[in-house]
């Protein structure tokens, strides 16, 4: 299927800052596009500029195969969530979903399908001003909805989401994506899109770093690893290596812990079961994504904690990252950015 969006050679400087740097990739129809770099990479300048809210200083960006310049503009065509703090607070959700249906030609019936659609629909009536940010990202996946366009671009979409919201989003994400839709959304943390994104675009320091499938991704981080606890770690280890898996002993010695690469969980269970081995534990480490991308990312992180990303940032050997630790975190470290919101 044709690209859908096409950015080429995509350039824009403030001033000596360079914040997107001869940026060249492609989005397709159909699946779910994340679009990851650390806070500062350059993601949401991007987005403003292929949505034509910003000048490039150099290079082409195409949304359905015509420069963003002479793309008809309007939400049939283009829907976008970019910051949802951006809304007029003293407005009802209802009305604010209307002002934009009205000035967008969209029937006033679109107003509430969104809402419903998006699980704002008892809060209709209430003030923008008093909803979570949660509830404003809702409302900004609803206003992006609201014509029912092809092509859909999300910036950070689960930022202030609850669990329940975080899987939310996923789903409608996948579902709108396999409506064939365009689906482009931006994160800073790789946790975020490993289980939504078919395919990753990962810039830093506003240059491409990484344009590929979540599958290649992997294998280029070295696969999953399934961690396997079980008191016959020689015998194991001899059954799953037959198979052509990787295993490394982990922790000390009579720990009985393998980290194995290259089988799936469900595969080791059943080599195990065949086997009449024991197992005691079984665990996917979604980890070694998130580590992979801060490795990808690591000189191209803006800000930093103390330190720099290592020991203190990488994941445990046993389990996920704390999000809240991810290399130049807004809230840890960044100065104020002079004209950003302007
Ligand atoms: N209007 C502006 N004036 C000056 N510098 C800007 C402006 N907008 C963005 N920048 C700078 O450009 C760089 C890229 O910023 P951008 O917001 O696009 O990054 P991002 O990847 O979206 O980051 P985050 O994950 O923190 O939202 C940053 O260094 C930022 O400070």
């Amino acid at each position: 299927m044709a690209d859908v969006i096409e950015v080429d050679e995509l350039t824009k400087k403030y001033g000596d800052k360079t914040a997107v740097d001869r940026l060249s990739f492609t989005v397709r129809p159909g699946q779910v596009t994340g679009f990851l770099g650390p806070n500062g990479a350059g993601k949401t300048t991007t987005l403003r500029l292929i949505l034509g809210l910003e000048r490039p200083t150099g290079g082409t960006a195409r949304v359905g195969g015509v420069p963003f310049a002479s793309h008809p503009r309007g939400l049939r065509h283009v829907g976008a969530l970019l910051d949802a703090q951006q809304v007029h607070g003293g407005r009802s959700a209802a009305a604010h979903l209307w002002a934009l249906a009205r000035g967008n030609g969209l029937p006033r019936r679109r107003v509430g399908e969104v809402l419903d659609e998006v699980g704002l629909a008892r809060a209709a009536g209430r003030r923008i001003g008093g909803f979570s940010l949660g509830m404003k990202q809702r409302l900004g996946i609803a206003a992006a909805l609201l014509g029912d366009p092809p092509v859909l671009l999300f910036d950070e979409p689960v930022n202030g989401m609850d669990a329940e919201g975080v899987r939310w989003t996923r789903r409608l994400l996948r579902r709108l994506a396999a409506e064939g839709r365009t689906v482009f959304l931006s994160s800073h943390l790789m946790g975020e899109l490993e289980n939504t994104a078919d395919r990753l675009v990962v810039i830093g320091q506003g240059r491409l770093l990484a344009a590929e499938s979540v599958r290649e991704f992997a294998a280029r981080a070295g696969g999953r690893t399934v961690v396997v606890g079980t008191p016959q770690a020689a015998e194991l280890t001899r059954v799953l290596v037959a198979e052509g898996a990787a295993v490394e002993p982990e922790g000390s010695a009579g720990a009985e812990r393998l980290a194995v690469t290259g089988l799936a969980a469900d595969r080791i269970g059943a080599l195990a079961l065949r086997h009449g081995l024991q197992v005691n534990e079984l665990t996917t480490r979604a980890a070694s994504l998130e580590a992979a991308f801060m490795d990808m990312t690591a000189d191209s992180a803006e800000y930093r904690t103390p330190g720099g990303p290592g020991a203190a940032e990488r994941p445990s050997p046993g389990g996920r990252p704390d999000p809240g630790r991810a290399p130049g975190r807004r809230d840890e470290a960044e100065p104020t950015r002079k004209g950003k919101d302007a």
